[in-house]
């Protein structure tokens, strides 16, 4: 059997006959045998992305050599290079290494664990396979991973599937593709097979990356792995989404350090040189002094805090985040959309005898039944599931009574399903069973107005009972008008032409329970600082009635043919003082989600779990989605919430820890910054001012690198620090203003301890008198510097009440006992120090204390503003 490559079978304008083409293959309708499929998989690798296996080592390390702080070191090591301060260089250069090893060692780690989760919420395709290498044998669906995949392979697709290669279709129904990860079209395209393509025509290819918005079809592969148009996309745009809200508050931050860093030796230099006189010999202390104010340990926390956030919320909860920095996304979430079915609701609808129309159900039952069959669907939806299970158990015989003819199953955009039957006598006629949503139902059946207007007051009321509704409508065509009856939808939500002057035959009601745990989980979410807001398909009633029942005032609720007519600023106020949407489309949902965001002072989650909810899960800053959730929002989804197997159905407690977690990560990483940024910042105040007064360098370089690895090692343990509970009441937001306000502050108090110690040496020195005053200012200063940092780290965090001895304070101990033991031990003198008089200790001992007081002081009232 042959099979030719993969990239000249995907050329959509071979031309060929499906048969043809499936020849071509090695392939045909029935697929292939497993055999032939392993040889396959052989020949072409498994269908994965190329970018997707884990980064080698020395790619690592050079993608770490991008972060603009990385960059801005070894420029300043370029520049003490050149003027031959070899010490400086040597400094720089040690610093890059260490910080990048860490964080190649770290992202290694991070990204295998982050690969193990993510194969936890791994995807399959249905494909079809005949057993062993028998020709003959009669084909069966199979669930196989993605990556299984081979060229030739003939698979199912259904509503919320991925499409998981790039195919050419042999059969469809009502197939509509949403392509946003591909084309950045948002609306679903319509798709067909086509027996003779045309040149350039598309309508009969699906590529990977898409995903079915709704409708059925079995499709051949024609390319898999890097063979895929989405992998040559990737290879030449990247898969980048835009900044994340912890890209945006870390960047901000970043760019803000680097100009300081970029101005800080032109500015030494100029001092140096109008105040004393020196020439470009100060260079090497100029840069130290930028070194020292780089946060060179940033990348490393912010990965390791992170992952092991991550690790530790699968692990305890079964939450999997599939992107890092979502982590700390849901830790800033504010607002958090959720749509009511699957979220607030089990999802799990059962009709409601009482309130639905015999004969409504009766033909419900008829086109479900009927688009199940004739559409393949895999799987039906719930209410179809519903429907036909109550039809069957009252009669039986309901779906024997009609030969099926032809579906389009149930499409979001237009809200309705419809499938044509015929009774076995009739031989003229056929019959249009319609079932959809209330108003896009009545809308295309012939009524007068004030029939119409009482439909829809008797449905408002079903709905404000909390009832789900399906509205049910027939049409008699004549049998020969068949080919025409159900022309391919129009995509955008138009409507074909025979489902117009229907006969309205009655409502189908269901109840669908509240999820247990979710009445709780919203009072919780609201305590802790994140307005909920529901993005529904459903009526308004039936929304209003469930958030009423869950304890929440809806207010004014919105329905979304309402939004069109607004721009974007006003739907944007709008939505803010909106609880609930309802009648969303897909595209809606999303609209709304965005103009939430706009303006970047709001962080936006969106828990959905249908294909319905697609859009709107890839334009929230974080998409989350439940485990059972169709595999395309699952792959949408940056956090995807645990079902525990042994409480079944929906949970959305776990929505509530992944908050804590991300909300835990984040708060290490701010303590970090603020930790380090203050007391940088403050000891480059005092070397320049220093570095003005005496006669001699504040420090030489060598103990620019010593305080520096000092300082990093000990500051890596805030990575596993555990904030205080009052850290975890509210969204944790890096926002680079107030950063910046409270690292000048800190910093000015920190750079005022040190100079007081300068006062301090000066007093002990001159009892002394020794002539060795450089190396004991250096040592002095160094003692300092530790001891201050040690206080800052111990005082400035969020953490824990230091009673219990965690990592912070087990590292501030070591830092407190390096800083005054190494000038007494034999390796102070290679570093340029010396033992320090008794005395110094005494008068250290006083500015300590009074900086502590004054750190709890500042700390104080930093918290009571704040
Ligand atoms: N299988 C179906 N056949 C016909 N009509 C349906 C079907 N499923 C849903 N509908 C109708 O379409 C409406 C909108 O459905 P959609 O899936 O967009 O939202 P939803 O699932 O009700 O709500 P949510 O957006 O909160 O998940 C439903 O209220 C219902 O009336
Ligand atoms: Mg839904």
């Amino acid at each position: 059997m042959t099979d030719t490559a993969p990239a000249d079978v995907a050329a959509p304008s071979s031309g060929r006959t499906t048969l043809q083409l499936l020849r071509s293959l090695g392939s045909g309708p029935r697929g292939l045998t497993e055999a032939e499929a392993e040889r396959r998989l052989a020949r072409h690798g498994e269908n994965v992305l190329p970018g997707t296996r884990p980064l080698s080592w020395p790619l690592l390390a050079a993608r770490s050599l991008r972060d603009p702080f990385t960059v801005v070191l070894l420029c300043l090591g370029l520049v003490s290079a050149t003027v031959a301060a070899w010490g400086t260089a040597c400094v720089i250069l040690v610093l890059v290494a260490v910080s990048c090893c860490l964080r190649s060692a770290g992202e290694r780690r991070a990204d295998s664990a982050m690969a193990g989760l993510r194969e936890l919420v791994a995807t399959t395709a249905t494909v079809l396979r005949r057993p062993g290498a028998d020709e003959t044998a009669s084909p069966a669906e199979h669930e196989l991973p993605v990556s299984q995949l081979v060229p030739g392979d003939v698979v199912r697709l259904g509503p919320g599937d991925l499409i998981p290669a790039d195919v050419r279709l042999l059969r469809a129904q009502g197939l509509t593709v949403q392509q946003a990860a591909f084309t950045g079209e948002s609306v679903p395209a319509d798709k067909r097979p086509v027996d003779v393509p045309a040149d350039g025509e598309s309508a009969h290819l699906c590529f990977q990356g898409g995903s079915v918005a709704s409708g059925s079809a079995s499709a051949v592969v024609l390319a898999t792995g890097a063979g895929t148009r989405f992998a040559a996309a990737h290879r030449t745009v990247g898969a980048e989404r835009g900044a994340s809200a912890f890209d945006r508050s870390v960047h901000g931050i970043s760019w803000t350090l680097i100009r300081f860093m970029l101005l800080t030796p032109p500015l030494v230099l100029m001092a140096g040189a109008a105040l004393r006189g020196r020439g470009l010999e100060t260079l090497p202390f100029a840069v130290a002094v930028a070194v020292g104010l780089t946060p060179e340990m940033l990348p490393v926390i912010v990965t390791t805090a992170l992952a092991r956030g991550s690790a530790l919320l699968a692990r305890t909860h079964g939450v999997i985040v599939k992107r890092l920095p979502a982590l700390h996304d849901i830790g800033a979430v504010d607002i958090l959309c959720v749509d009511k079915t699957g979220t607030l609701t089990q999802d799990r609808p059962a009709v409601d005898p009482a309130r639905t129309d015999p004969d409504a159900l009766h033909w419900a039952a008829v086109s479900a039944w009927w688009t199940l069959q004739l559409a393949d669907l895999p799987t039906a939806d719930a209410l179809d599931e519903a429907v036909i299970t109550h039809a069957l158990a009252k009669d039986p015989a309901v779906t024997e009574a009609y030969d099926g003819i032809t579906a389009l199953p149930f499409d979001p955009v237009r809200r309705l399903a419809t499938a044509v039957v015929r009774r076995p006598g009739a031989l003229g006629t056929v019959t249009l069973a319609v079932k959809g949503s209330v108003e896009n139902v009545l809308e295309r059946c012939a009524l007068d107005d004030a029939e119409r207007a009482s439909l829809l007051a008797r449905a408002a009321e079903m709905s404000g009972d909390g009832l789900r509704l399906l509205a049910v409508a027939t049409a008699e065509r004549p049998a020969r008008h068949r080919p025409g009856i159900l022309p391919s939808p129009s995509g955008g939500g138009g409507s074909t032409a025979d489902e117009r002057g229907l006969t309205f035959t009655g409502f189908v009601a269901f109840t669908d329970a509240l999820v247990p745990t979710a009445a709780q989980a919203l009072r919780d979410l609201g305590e802790r600082g994140v307005t909920v807001k529901v993005i529904t398909g459903d009526h308004p009633g039936t929304a209003a009635r469930a958030l009423r029942d869950l304890g929440l005032a809806p207010g004014d609720i919105h329905t979304a043919d309402a939004l069109d007519a607004l721009t974007d600023e006003e739907l944007a106020r709008l939505a803010r003082r909106t609880t609930v949407f309802a009648r969303c489309t897909p595209a809606h949902k999303a609209r709304i989600v965005t103009a939430l965001r706009a303006g970047g002072e709001t962080t936006v989650g969106f828990l959905g779990d249908g294909v319905n909810d697609l859009p709107a899960l890839r334009a929230a800053d974080v998409g989350i989605c439940p485990r059972d959730a169709v595999a395309a929002a699952r792959d949408a989804a940056d956090i995807v919430l645990a079902q525990p197997a042994d409480r079944p159905g929906k949970d959305l407690t776990a929505i509530g820890h992944a908050i804590t977690a991300g909300r835990h990560s984040s708060g290490n990483i701010a303590t970090y910054l603020r930790v380090t940024l203050s007391s940088n910042l403050g000891n480059v105040i005092a070397m320049l001012s220093a570095g003005l007064l005496l006669p001699f360098l504040p420090m030489l370089p060598a103990q620019v690198l010593a305080q520096n690895l000092c300082f990093d090692a000990a500051q890596l343990s805030f990575a596993f620090d555990r904030p205080a509970a009052a850290a975890l009441r509210r969204p944790t937001t890096l926002r680079p203003r107030d950063f910046l306000r409270f690292i000048t502050g800190f910093g000015v108090l920190n750079a005022a301890a040190d100079l007081a110690t300068f006062g301090v040496l000066a007093l002990a020195l001159r009892s002394t008198a020794g002539p060795a005053d450089e190396a004991a200012f250096h040592s002095g200063w160094f003692t300092e510097n530790l001891l201050t940092q040690a206080l800052v780290m111990l005082l400035l965090r969020t953490g824990r009440a230091p009673r219990t001895p965690g990592p912070v304070r087990w590292a501030v101990t070591s830092l407190a006992v390096v800083g005054v033991v190494l000038p007494l031990t034999p390796a102070a003198h290679p570093l340029g120090m010396t033992p320090l008089p008794p005395v110094y200790y005494a008068l250290l001992a006083a500015v300590l204390a009074l900086y502590a007081v004054a750190l709890t002081a500042v700390k104080r009232r930093y918290v009571r503003q704040a």
